[in-house]
């Protein structure tokens, strides 16, 4: 079964207004709150996709309360670790641009990150663990690294979306999939991107550092499909972005759901630009209807890599 893991959870609250004045009173047009961070939009598009997850992290307080409230309404199983501070609340503040205000989060103890590690040591091969997003401030950024350990001796494949260090440290454990988008991937290399066709050295550095599958997202200019075996490059469809929150995690949970079905790559990889896409183009996140109706619109390029690397 899939796992996610949401070490740094959000309610996520939406706020929409023409434009923002930065030092005075701002009313708000449209509010609305979603449970948040990337395991838990990876479990929630799984499950309109009609692939059973169960969400695991750390959850606190009354926002912890209303995200696993939430979930279990949706029929997402949950295992949250109980910590004692309140889970973050992050604001998205969408005015002709997205503006987004991510809090801290809680303190994780000693105690709880023990917890924590016994759910891991539960998995089995059977089983799949999604790690996505930042980490509590209270955690080193070997966090990851352990975890992903835990899952090499059980034999438990594992998925990363995750910046930096906590990425960086994970690829040499092998994941089946990561994630960067091009800003996080040219933070990694101290470089730019701006097209689809320049991130494929990059994508393959990552390859020959540890990962299976890259795939890097650019936004409304496309995106990346890399393994030892070659690129596929994508183009996504037109349409307009409501609000992007949460479609990294789509195209993280749209990739896992189509490979279950069919074990091949390319379909997947097509299957979560649509999916991605179809959350851009949504207020919250997409519909497993979107995702297909968008389908035909995304064409993948297959590129060679035999002998390049
Ligand atoms: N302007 C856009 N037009 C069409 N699709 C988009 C647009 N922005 C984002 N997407 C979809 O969302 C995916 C992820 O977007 P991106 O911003 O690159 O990732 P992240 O959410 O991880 O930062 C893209 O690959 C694409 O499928
Ligand atoms: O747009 P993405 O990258 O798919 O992820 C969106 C999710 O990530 C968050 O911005 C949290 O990100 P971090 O875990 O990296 O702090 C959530 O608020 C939101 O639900």
């Amino acid at each position: 079964m899939i796992h996610t893991l949401t070490l740094n959870p959000s309610v996520d609250y939406i706020l929409e207004l023409d434009e923002i004045i930065v030092g005075g009173l701002n009313r708000i047009q449209h509010d609305t709150k979603f449970p948040g961070g990337k395991g838990i939009n990876v479990s929630r598009v799984l499950n309109r996709m009609d692939v059973k997850s169960k969400a695991l992290g750390f959850a606190g307080g009354f926002t912890g309360e209303y995200i696993v409230d939430c979930l279990n309404k949706e029929n997402i199983q949950t295992d949250f670790v109980q910590v004692a501070d309140d889970t973050r609340i992050n604001v998205k503040i969408k005015t002709k641009t997205e503006t987004e205000i991510n809090a801290k989060g809680p303190a994780i103890s000693g105690r709880n990150f023990e917890d924590l590690k016994n759910k891991i040591r539960s998995l089995s091969e059977d089983d799949l663990l999604v790690l996505a997003g930042s980490i509590p401030s209270t955690l080193p950024e070997s966090t990851y690294e352990e975890l992903v350990r835990i899952c090499l001796e059980n034999g438990t494949a594992f998925v990363v979306d995750a910046e930096g260090e906590l990425l960086k440290k994970v690829l040499p454990y092998k994941p089946f999939l990561i994630k960067p988008n091009h800003h996080e991937l040219g933070d990694l290399f101290k470089t730019e991107f701006t097209s689809a066709k320049e991130v494929i050295p990059y994508g393959q550095k990552l390859v020959e550092m540890g990962a299976q599958n890259v795939i890097v997202s650019l936004a409304g200019k496309g995106a990346v499909l890399i393994s030892d075996e070659a690129a596929y490059i994508s183009s996504v469809p037109n349409g307009e972005v409501k609000s992007s929150v949460g479609a990294g995690d789509s195209m993280v949970a749209g990739f896992l759901a189509a490979y279950e079905k069919n074990k091949n790559i390319e379909k997947a990889f097509q299957y979560s630009v649509a999916s991605g896409s179809a959350t851009a183009f949504s207020l919250g996140l997409c519909t497993k209807e979107k995702a297909e109706e968008l389908l035909s619109q995304v064409s993948i390029e297959k590129v060679s890599l035999k002998g390049e690397i």
